[in-house]
């Protein structure tokens, strides 16, 4: 069953916008689960990802585990690396870092999870990955020891997302970075959308109402926030059903 996924096509067909909680295990406490996801729950998320560039190994199925609990929302691994990979959550984003020059990164992880993954239920979304400059140096770039994108290089940006469509990635997803300075910027998103026909997803340093808002109207059919969340709880306010 593709379930997740047939749901994400769903909603894209009626115009529904699809709105993903990143919780780095890094930055976030088991104790502090029932109190961030009773906001989850009453806001206008959708998903939730769990992942990040440098997580010590088992602290995400604790996590996840202890997320099942709080939340009906699907739970999507967003994995920096194999360790991270749980049958606790629902479905695991597998990345290819098409943005950068890593076989490790491109296809060498990937290799290394099927043992892992063969004995998982997890569904599989065969993701692209591309980093684009948002101003400063961002932790998947130091993890991979690769390059993103230049921002102006949006010839480069669409035609990488094109070529992730063409050998069958189901999801594109632009990354400007955790925490970045500068969103991914309304014209790449609109010229990304414009030349793929999968669904776009589109984070990094997106904080406010108007930068989801404008994401969303440039094309970006799900957003993913985690930095804002982990600062001020009470953005949520702002997102509530
Ligand atoms: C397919 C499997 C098993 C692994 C994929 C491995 C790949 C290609 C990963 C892509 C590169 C990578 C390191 C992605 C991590 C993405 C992520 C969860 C970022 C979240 O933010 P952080 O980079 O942790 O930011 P902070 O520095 O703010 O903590
Ligand atoms: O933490 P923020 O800046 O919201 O970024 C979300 C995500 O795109 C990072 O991988
Ligand atoms: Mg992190």
């Amino acid at each position: 069953m593709n379930s997740i996924y047939s749901d994400i096509q769903r909603s894209i067909l009626n115009n529904e916008k699809l709105l993903a909680v990143l919780i780095d295990p890094d930055k976030f406490s088991v104790e502090n689960v029932t109190s961030f996801f009773k906001k989850v729950n009453q806001s206008i998320a959708t998903h939730i990802f769990i992942g990040g560039s440098t997580v010590e190994d088992k602290v995400t199925e604790v996590l996840v585990s202890e997320i099942k609990k709080h939340t009906k929302r699907p739970v999507i691994i967003f994995p920096g690396d194999v360790s991270q990979i749980t049958d606790k959550a629902d479905a695991l984003l597998f990345l290819s870092l098409i943005s950068g020059r890593n076989p490790e990164y491109l296809i060498g992880k990937h290799i290394e999870s099927i043992p892992i993954l063969k004995n998982t239920n997890l569904e599989v979304l065969p993701t692209g990955y591309i980093l684009i400059e948002s101003g400063k140096q961002t932790a998947v770039e130091r993890v991979t020891k690769t390059q993103p994108i230049d921002r102006s290089n949006i010839q480069k940006i669409t035609d990488t997302a094109k070529a992730g469509e063409f050998l069958g990635m189901k999801l594109m997803y632009l990354e400007a970075g955790s925490g970045a300075l500068n969103p991914i910027t309304n014209k790449i998103i609109a010229k990304v959308k414009d030349e793929i026909q999968i669904p776009l997803i589109v984070g990094g340093g997106i904080k406010n109402i108007v930068q989801l808002e404008s994401a969303y109207n440039s094309g970006a059919d799900i957003v993913v926030i985690g930095t804002a969340f982990e600062q001020c709880e009470s953005f949520f306010d702002d997102l509530k059903k």
